[in-house]
């Protein structure tokens, strides 16, 4: 016998788990039985696919056993499934490889109660049986091959495993409980119960075996005699589950509770679903899709190895869970199925992705599923909810997903300049708002909404009750925004880089600004070199002195620039325009200023007190404090 060591994240997983203050221990009932349904889905698959099973498993049909025994305190589960060799035992269950496990145990604070709550937003597979597990014995025999193989452990530090005799594929779950979990798990009212709730719409038949006393019927004759009714111990076998695909019952048959409980089934998670949508399609192509909504966004959606939340299958049988292009990646937070009857069973998952019913599958899923959000945006505080989990990926479906570009746009919502404080607007509101004249999206991006919203870019558009949106996730916003376009012929402005709205000023009377100022921006642009590309006199600003903004040719560039640093690429920042507001005190008084050293002294302060209040770094703070106190001295 070969002792293993776990990998340190599943040692510490176990700690976690058998230490376990969870109140929903329940699950790992349906989290093994989930495992076996999957084991037996693949060996469905490899039944019609692999030409080594074919003659072999022609008559086989899948099913899951469970037994318990009071006297032995243990409880057993058994599936006829695909089953696992010794590498893949090693595999499976001694390492972590799935990312939704990761993202566990990342997550992980060591505070024990709360970490234990977070075993049910996870579900965290098969460890789960050690809540109630003293020992677990995992004895299974893969498909095809000879020998099988016993892996054994208690949840501490390692796992046993050697060969051992088993006479048919699949893999036994033999649970040893621990005394305090006995009476209540190795009970035939608690485990019906279980499976009734969990794992009603597993497509495979869950029967449920135990011995139960049974006591001699009497005929009314023998009663007469006097005779004693014989009690003997009869072995029981009953099914437990509907066993059928939820997904092919008529919607008129199913309730929400079905619903939600085969969400349960398939997502592990324990909260009820925010949408669900459940879809049969005749014609040219026939499929049935049921597609779910999580409440909260799954916790892998922002890992690059996020995994996939759609199954496919084919006639009911099973086909894959990984093919992560069945959606596309912007709607990686949807989980559910969808049930093809016209591709041919022996799809390889390589042609997949090049699939014509497929692609058109993928197609409509995704005008139905954006169809049913744009629904729910009529229920404003779902709707809330919705956003607050989903606005990202929903940001990425504009820039990924050309072809329901306008449908997106719909459904996204953003803070603003109008909207109520807390409120976030629609596109079509922000449009609904504003003059017809308008044409334009205004927008401004950033990190912190209390600095957008103080912006002195701001103040040209308030004074002409013009919105603009306030973009403060800047990571995204940056990217996605400017490849936008339009949202129903209104152009997005960045209004960073984009001419202020017009004010009423004649082209003599602007002439005549510029040529009043034309010597101190000249010097001012001298004073600050190349910390700026260009110094002009600005009729935006009503309250400010300065602020910079992009040049229009550099701001598309921002946008390949900004990714590339997303990237982990270096790229220098392009430098931006200073604009001073000719009516300011400051730049009045700066105007008629003779000495050199104020002028280069308030050149700066414009410069850095205009970045400061757009959110921007400045590039040196120290000299910044000591021309403000230079500048304050000499004011006193
Ligand atoms: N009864 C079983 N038969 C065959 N393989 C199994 C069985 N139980 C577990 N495994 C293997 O062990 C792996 C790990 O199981 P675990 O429950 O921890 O996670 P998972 O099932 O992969 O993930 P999820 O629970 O999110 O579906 C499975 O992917 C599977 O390969």
């Amino acid at each position: 016998m070969a002792k293993h060591q776990f990998q340190t994240e599943v040692g510490q997983l176990l700690q976690l788990m058998t230490h376990s203050l969870y109140s929903n221990k329940e699950i790992f009932i349906r989290e093994l039985v989930s495992n076996s349904s999957d084991a037996i889905d693949k060996l469905n698959y490899l039944r019609l696919t692999d030409d080594n099973l074919k003659a072999d498993y022609a008559d086989w049909k899948g099913e899951i056993n469970i037994t318990f025994d009071e006297a032995d305190k243990s409880l057993t589960i058994i599936d006829n499934g695909v089953g696992m060799n010794e590498e893949d035992l090693i595999a499976s269950i001694g390492t972590i490889a799935k990312s939704g496990t990761k993202s566990f145990v990342e997550a992980l604070t060591g505070d024990a109660k709360k970490d234990s709550n977070l075993i049910g937003q996870f579900g965290v597979g098969f460890y789960s049986v050690f809540m109630v597990a003293s020992s677990v014995d995992v004895i299974s025999k893969k498909a095809g091959e000879e020998t099988a193989y016993k892996w054994t452990s208690t949840g501490t530090g390692e796992f046993d495993l050697a060969p051992c005799t088993k006479e048919s594929n699949g893999t036994v779950i033999y649970i040893k409980l621990k005394d305090e979990e006995a009476s209540e798990f190795a009970s035939k009212y608690r485990i019906k119960n279980i499976v009734g709730k969990y794992s009603n719409h597993i497509a495979y038949p869950i029967f449920l075996n135990y011995k139960e006393e049974v006591t001699e019927t009497l005929s009314e004759e023998d009663k007469k005699a006097g005779k004693e009714a014989v009690k003997s111990i009869e072995d029981k076998r009953e099914k437990i589950n509907e066993a059928t695909a939820l997904w092919m019952q008529p919607k008129a048959k199913l309730k929400d509770e079905d619903y939600n409980d085969f969400y349960k089934s398939i997502s592990h998670d324990s909260s009820e679903p925010m949408l669900t949508i459940h879809t049969k399609t005749e014609g040219v192509n026939e499929y049935t899709t049921l597609f779910y909504i999580p409440k909260i966004a799954p916790m892998d959606m922002y890992r690059a190895d996020f995994q996939s939340g759609v199954k496919l299958y084919v006639k009911r049988v099973f086909i894959t869970d990984s093919e992560k292009e069945l959606l596309p990646t912007y709607l990686r937070f949807v989980r559910g199925i969808i049930d093809s009857e016209d591709l041919p069973l022996n799809v390889s998952r390589e042609i997949l992705q090049e699939n014509r019913i497929l692609a058109n599958i993928k197609q409509s899923s995704v005008k139905k599923i954006l169809s049913e959000i744009k629904k729910l945006s009529k229920d404003e505080e779902k709707y809330a909810e919705f956003i607050a989990q989903y606005i990202r990926p929903l940001k990425e479906g504009v820039y990924q997903d050309h072809m329901n570009k306008e449908a997106i746009l719909d459904l996204l919502r953003y803070k603003s300049t109008k909207a109520e404080t807390g409120k976030l607007t629609s596109l079509e509101d922000y449009k609904h708002r504003a003059d017809t004249e308008q044409k334009a999206i205004f927008y401004i991006v950033g990190e912190n909404e209390k600095i957008l919203r103080s912006s002195p870019l701001l103040e040209s558009y308030n004074k002409n009750n013009i919105e603009v949106l306030i973009l403060d996730d800047k990571e995204i916003d940056e990217i996605i925004t400017p490849t936008m376009g339009a949202y129903k012929d209104w152009e997005f402005k960045d209004i960073t880089a984009c001419e202020p709205p017009k004010v009423e000023q004649s082209e003599e009377a602007k002439k005549e600004v510029e040529e009043k100022f034309q010597d101190i921006t000249k010097k001012i642009k001298d004073k600050l070199g190349d910390a700026v590309k260009d110094v002009k006199v600005t009729n935006r600003l009503s309250e400010s002195p300065s602020c910079v903004v992009k040049d229009v040719a550099d701001a598309q560039m921002a946008q390949m620039m900004q990714m590339m640093r997303a990237m982990g690429q270096e790229m220098p920042q392009s430098a931006p325009i200073l604009e001073i507001n000719p009516e300011h005190e400051i730049v009045k008084k700066l105007n008629g200023c003779a000495d050199e050293s104020t002028i280069e002294d308030v050149s700066w302060i414009l410069l850095d007190q205009a970045k400061l209040s757009e959110g921007m770094e400045i590039t040196d703070t120290v000299a910044f404090a000591k021309r403000l106190s230079r500048i304050t001295a000499k004011a006193l």
